[in-house]
């Protein structure tokens, strides 16, 4: 399949500081890409770089087969065909909605303009709200109007930074599902930027997790769950707790039991001193009715998938671990010693250094 964005060793340095670093990413057409990591890893930064607004120091960016940045060519913003909607949205508040959505088009004859504006708000359940002023909306109301304004001139390329964090939980989760559903029909490719790991589930197609201006994987949010790359991607997804761990003949050695360990799957960080298993709370098991306990509760609260736990061990030394998590319908004290065992069929572990 032909990339309708393609970037190649991408850097960018503002200030004499080295902000993107060799970056490479590509996206099908239709797409969607969410972009995570920590703040001030350069997520706006790469939307910035992307959408013309901030020059890279090296790199190739190529959109729909036209190189639009490297090393001879600089593409200005408003020639590049991308929608960018900041996080305030950015509407023109003494407009109305119809107008605000007219704003890029006005280029068009009539016609086609009310055309492509009837056809928008009517997708976007805002034909009812067409002469209202931004002022009058609901955050919702306000994010749709931004999403068809950006969408009116048919942008190759959608950009959008942290679109929903300004929406109440209760609306988020169906104006993203609302908004995904459009993006497919018109088959727009969107890259979107978020602190929040379930909006990428919701949201997106693709996931890539940034750390300090570098790209530590890029691949389905499916797989980066199941086999993250890394000590830091897992850490940095909370995907689940680590438990120390010895690699010795084919086993994997906790203070949780012994797993069958072979070379073929993943040890990632190899060469480093220490090791830790990824746990995830699914692959603990519980029995607080045992006499070989080697755990205890730290950690109690309640939550909509029952009660949260986090566990010590009982013993101390290289292998002890201090905040072990899993969730449970059964009720156990604070302290109170339990039994821990995992079930795992393909431990993941991780060099730590
Ligand atoms: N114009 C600039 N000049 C110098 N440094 C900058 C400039 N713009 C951003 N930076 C720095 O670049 C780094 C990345 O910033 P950026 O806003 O891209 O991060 P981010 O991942 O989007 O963060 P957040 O999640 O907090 O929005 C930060 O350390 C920031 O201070």
């Amino acid at each position: 399949m032909s990339s309708l964005l393609s970037i190649k060793q991408l850097s960018v340095v503002l200030q004499n500081s080295t902000i993107l670093s060799k970056l490479d990413l590509s996206l099908a057409q239709g797409e969607i890409l969410g972009l995570v990591g920590a703040s001030g890893c350069g997520k706006t930064t790469l939307l910035n770089t992307i959408a013309g607004f901030l020059k890279p120091s090296q790199g190739v960016i190529d959109i729909d087969g036209n190189v639009i940045v490297d090393e001879s060519r600089y593409l200005a913003a408003e020639k590049r065909h991308i929608g960018v909607i900041f996080q305030d949205y950015a509407l023109f508040p003494h407009l109305t909605v119809k107008a605000n959505v007219a704003f890029g088009i006005s280029h068009l004859p009539k016609t086609e303009q009310n055309q492509r504006i009837e056809q928008l708000l009517a997708i976007l359940k805002l034909s009812e709200l067409s002469e209202s002023h931004i002022h009058q909306l609901s955050g919702g109301q306000q994010q749709r109007v931004a999403i068809a304004r950006a969408l009116a001139p048919q942008p190759k390329l959608l950009l959008l930074d942290e679109p929903f964090s300004n929406i109440d939980a209760r609306l988020r989760n169906e104006l993203m599902l609302e908004i995904r559903q459009l993006l497919k029909q018109v088959n727009t490719t969107a890259i979107f930027v978020t602190h929040n790991k379930d909006e990428v589930f919701t949201f997106a197609d693709k996931m890539a997790v940034m750390a300090e201006g570098k790209l530590l994987q890029f691949d389905s949010p499916a797989t980066i769950c199941q086999q993250p790359n890394s000590y830091q991607v897992a850490d940095f997804l909370q995907l689940g707790s680590w438990l120390p761990c010895q690699l010795s003949n084919n086993e994997v050695k906790t203070l949780l039991g012994v797993l069958p360990y072979n070379n073929e799957q993943s040890l990632l960080g190899e060469g480093e001193h220490k090791y830790s298993l990824l746990v995830k709370p699914s692959q603990l098991n519980l029995q607080s009715d045992s006499v070989k306990v080697n755990a205890q509760v730290e950690y109690v609260s309640v939550t909509e998938q029952g009660y949260h736990y986090h566990f010590s061990s009982l013993v101390d030394g290289d292998l002890s671990f201090t905040k072990l998590s899993l969730y449970s319908e059964e009720v156990l004290e604070l302290k109170q010693q339990v039994e821990l065992s995992i079930n795992s069929h393909k431990p993941l572990v991780y060099g730590i250094g």
